[in-house]
């Protein structure tokens, strides 16, 4: 289902952090968001997921306004930070305890997680730790896995290479490949790494100053050329 930005905007007092004034991203497609550090892209996916109130205009999946209604939430996963986390529950709590909210029971979040493997690397589950005893980067592959729990076909993650080693982003951007051949989700993911962006990405939006400036298909990698130019990268 396609997500549509009407006349979006939020200020933070006389700063605007994001004006959007109509934007559909289309449905069933994995979409890069970057943009320099302020640029808004948590903004925006903070307001898309009904985090924050818009000063002005709405959000859509599909034809719910996200706002008004709680039932996008059935079939959207998400992971932006570690405040969706609970601290004092280890990781397998944590996951049955989502599991339970989506009506899902004790063995199915254990078969969804075993296809996880690869991505978990043997230290998150049966560790006995706490997750406020994990480290950046598997606190992180926890609140990613716990977003796929429910298989959502709305799948929003901020950042989500960030605290990751080498081999976990690889196993990540494979994860993702995989999921979206597997079920056609909405994949929306934010990133400061414009390789991995390229590498996943059908579609990159590039945020300036809370603006949307391109608006770029990434056909075999072909925006990178054109976001190494904005970012000045030298090669
Ligand atoms: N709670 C807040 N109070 C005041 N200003 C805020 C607040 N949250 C965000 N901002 C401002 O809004 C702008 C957009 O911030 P946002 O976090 O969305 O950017 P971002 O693109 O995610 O940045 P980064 O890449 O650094 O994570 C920035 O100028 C930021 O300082």
């Amino acid at each position: 289902m396609d997500i549509i930005l009407e006349k979006l905007k939020k200020c933070y007092g006389s700063h605007v952090a994001l004006d959007i004034d109509q934007y559909t991203l289309t449905g069933g497609e994995i979409v890069g968001l970057v943009g320099n550090n302020g640029a808004g892209k948590t903004t925006l996916f903070r307001l898309m997921l009904d985090l924050l109130k818009a000063d002005e205009g709405h959000v859509c999946i599909g034809d719910i306004e996200v706002s008004r209604s709680e039932e996008w939430k059935e079939f959207t996963g998400a992971y932006l930070d570690e405040s969706f986390l609970i601290d004092y529950l280890t990781p397998e709590e944590y996951f049955h305890f989502i599991g339970k909210i989506c009506g899902l029971d004790a063995a199915t979040v254990d078969e969804r997680l075993s296809a996880y493997e690869r991505f978990m690397n043997g230290e998150i589950l049966g560790q006995k730790k706490f997750i406020r005893n994990l480290s950046a980067g598997n606190k992180q592959k926890v609140g990613i896995l716990a977003a796929l729990l429910n298989r959502p076909q709305l799948l929003v993650l901020d950042e989500p290479f960030n605290f990751l080693d080498p081999s976990s982003q690889s196993a990540l951007k494979h994860l993702l490949r995989e999921y979206h051949q597997e079920t056609g989700a909405t994949i929306l993911v934010s990133s400061h790494n414009l390789n991995h962006t390229v590498d996943i990405s059908s579609h990159i939006i590039l945020l300036e100053h809370g603006v949307i400036i391109r608006d770029l298909k990434n056909e075999e990698g072909n925006a990178e050329k054109e976001l190494e130019a904005y970012f000045e990268i030298e090669q």
